[in-house]
């Protein structure tokens, strides 16, 4: 059988949830730096012993809680998603097997079976967002096709959304009327005459 990618994308307001990050070097420096990039409000805390020069500067830029300590599960409460980046494999399983206990959702980065999610590829152009998984199969594969999505949506794509949310508010009719309206509005954009 031919495989297929299972997950389900799921678009978390992580402004409104506390995000763990174990660990402080190059892979913390990544995970952050992506998770910013897409929601530059995210609450996020860190724990490490030491941090990276430009973790530290990204901390103190968007005031974000740091703990110089090892890691500790104690450390866990409050977190409702961690990422567990250490050079330690041990204390990254452990840290897994901390936030199965806890029912936290938990990515220990780039370890595919110690992960509940993956981070993905992700392309924002205003309120229009697109993430991109390769099932964790190859993510230079989500690298590129973020760059290629990047290139191809057009930059006004938000103008769209814009104007269609004005003129959903404008169309009366009960729902199967308004849906009928949008479609036929919207169907220039699909090449082909689909619905
Ligand atoms: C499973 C996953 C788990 C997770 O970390 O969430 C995972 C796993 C691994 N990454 C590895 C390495 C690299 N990762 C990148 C880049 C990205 N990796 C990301 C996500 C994911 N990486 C999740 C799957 C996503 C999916 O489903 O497709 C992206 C999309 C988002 C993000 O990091 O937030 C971000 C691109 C963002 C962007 O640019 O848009 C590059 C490319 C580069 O840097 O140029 C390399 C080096 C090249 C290579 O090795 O391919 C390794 C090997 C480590 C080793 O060698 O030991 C593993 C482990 C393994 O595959 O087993
Ligand atoms: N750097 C890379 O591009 C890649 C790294 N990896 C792997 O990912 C892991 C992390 O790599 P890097 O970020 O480059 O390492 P790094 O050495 O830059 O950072 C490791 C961080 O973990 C912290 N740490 C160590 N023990 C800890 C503990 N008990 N509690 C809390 N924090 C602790 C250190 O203080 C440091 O901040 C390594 O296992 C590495 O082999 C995998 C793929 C690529």
């Amino acid at each position: 059988m031919e495989e297929r990618n299972e997950l389900y994308p799921v678009f978390l307001k992580v402004h409104n949830l506390q995000t763990l990050i174990v660990g402080g070097g190059t892979v913390a420096l990544e995970k952050l730096g992506f998770l910013l990039k897409s929601s530059p409000n995210a609450k996020v805390s860190l724990v490490a012993p030491s941090f990276d020069s430009q973790v530290l500067e990204i901390a103190t830029q968007k005031n974000l809680k740091l703990i110089h300590d090892t890691y500790d599960q104690k450390y866990l409460s409050g977190a409702h998603i961690v990422i567990a980046t250490t050079d330690d494999t041990e204390v990254n399983i452990q840290i897994y097997k901390d936030c199965k206990e806890k029912n936290i959702l938990v990515n220990v980065a780039d370890n595919p079976p110690y992960c509940d999610f993956y981070m993905g590829g992700i392309v924002t152009k205003g309120n229009v967002k697109i993430g991109i998984s390769t099932n964790g199969k190859s993510p230079t594969t989500a690298k590129r096709l973020r760059q290629f999505f990047e290139e191809v949506i057009p930059d006004d794509i938000d103008e769209l959304v814009k104007n269609l949310n004005s003129y959903r508010k404008t169309i009366k009719g009960d729902f199967g009327e308004k849906v009928e309206k949008l479609n036929e509005f919207t169907k220039s954009l699909v090449s082909k005459s689909e619905k």
